[in-house]
């Protein structure tokens, strides 16, 4: 059995972590006040709930709308700087030792910052939390363009521009479904001409097509969920032991070992899985595709990595094993440079695990 206390010292990497779905609900409550922004609680304790049972809704478009608030006080440099700080302090302390947190910098110029503003604020306050945090931790940032709006091109440009200065890479998120990523096909293939790094949601509340857009056409690094594979793979009832077969389309993301960034407990809130114990992750890490697991939205999901974890330890009986093996292959699929990720791999993750496990 492993111990609370071993969940959250065993080393976490973390790629699909949303700014502006991490906030601590104490300080939502304090830069709204600041602001004069109206919020649905007026206790902390009872708006973290109020998230958690909001974005509990069955869809990720009205999962989506509570982000209204917490972008409604991310709008001036101090306040994003304060929640970018507190965001590394807070994954650190639950022992993720490298992240890459995204957020849509378009979406915080209502009063008046610059996207360059944002970017700079967000690397300020990561600065800070990774100086102040109480383990060690590296935390990049990654830009995610909206979807549904129109400013991918900027924003890609945008990351290409501030690639030496804390930004790994590209991303799109907002509602799936009638916004295919073909949508920004300039802004992918601008990325891929200046050898950038990006990754798409896609395969979350749509199937198929918007996966097979996102490798092939749109030549994503690695996929923000991906649940949706499992439609391309048949199996019997037996589930997990029986006779398994690959469609083409899943044989190319485990053939070219695409990463899956997983985020469990998002996923049943948005209604893109049913249960953790029925959640794709099980299958799809059986059949050693590249499987990452992720939080997405910490406050909406009320969760951590660790939680995480331990959910997944619970319905499929992993141990430190398997979880040292989400937390390689994760390193492995970091936008950071190749030597970046082996350091981290060698000096950080496989001793702590080595010790652990002797
Ligand atoms: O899981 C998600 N799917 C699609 N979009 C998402 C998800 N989580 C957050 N977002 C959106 C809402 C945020 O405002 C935006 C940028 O972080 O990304
Ligand atoms: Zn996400």
């Amino acid at each position: 059995m492993i111990t609370q206390e071993q969940l959250r010292d065993a080393p976490k990497v973390l790629l699909h972590d949303h700014l502006d779905g991490g906030l601590r609900p104490e300080t939502v409550l304090e830069l709204a006040a600041e602001i004069g922004h109206d919020l649905p609680r007026t206790d902390a304790a009872e708006l973290g709930q109020w998230f958690v049972e909001s974005a509990d809704s069955g869809s990720l478009e009205r999962y989506l709308e509570t982000f209204d608030h917490t972008v409604a006080v991310m709008q001036n440099a101090e306040a994003i700087k304060r929640v970018a700080s507190e965001c590394v302090q807070d994954l650190a302390a639950d022992g993720v030792v490298y992240a890459e947190i995204r957020y849509a910098p378009e979406q915080h110029l209502t009063a008046g910052l610059s996207l360059e503003q944002v970017v700079d604020a967000v690397h300020e306050g990561f600065e800070h939390g990774m100086a102040t945090a109480e383990r060690p931790i590296v935390a990049r940032q990654l830009l995610t363009a909206m979807r549904h709006k129109a400013r991918s091109m900027e924003i890609a440009e945008l990351a290409v521009t501030y690639r030496d200065a804390g930004v790994v890479g590209f991303d799109i998120a907002g509602a799936e479904a009638g916004y295919p990523p073909t949508r920004h096909l300039d802004a992918f293939e601008y990325l891929q001409r200046e050898n950038a790094h990006f990754t798409i949601h896609a395969g979350e509340a749509f199937g198929l097509p918007s996966i097979w857009q996102a490798i092939q056409w749109c030549g994503a690094d690695r996929l923000g969920h991906g649940v949706r594979i499992i439609d391309d793979i048949t199996y019997d009832e037996a589930g997990l032991d029986g006779k398994v077969e690959l469609g083409r389309l899943a044989a190319y993301v485990r053939d070219r070992r695409i990463p899956l960034e997983m985020c469990p407990s998002s996923n049943l809130q948005t209604g893109a899985a049913d249960s953790i114990a029925e959640h794709p992750i099980g299958l799809l890490a059986k059949l050693k595709f590249r499987v990452t697991v992720n939080t997405d939205n910490r406050l909406m999901s009320g969760t951590s990595m660790s939680r995480e974890l331990a959910l997944l330890a619970e319905a499929f009986d992993y141990g430190l094993l398997d979880f040292r093996w989400f937390a390689i292959n994760a390193m492995k699929s970091a936008f950071v440079p190749f030597d970046e990720r082996l350091a981290i791999i060698d000096t950080v993750i496989k001793p702590w695990y080595a010790e652990a496990l002797r």
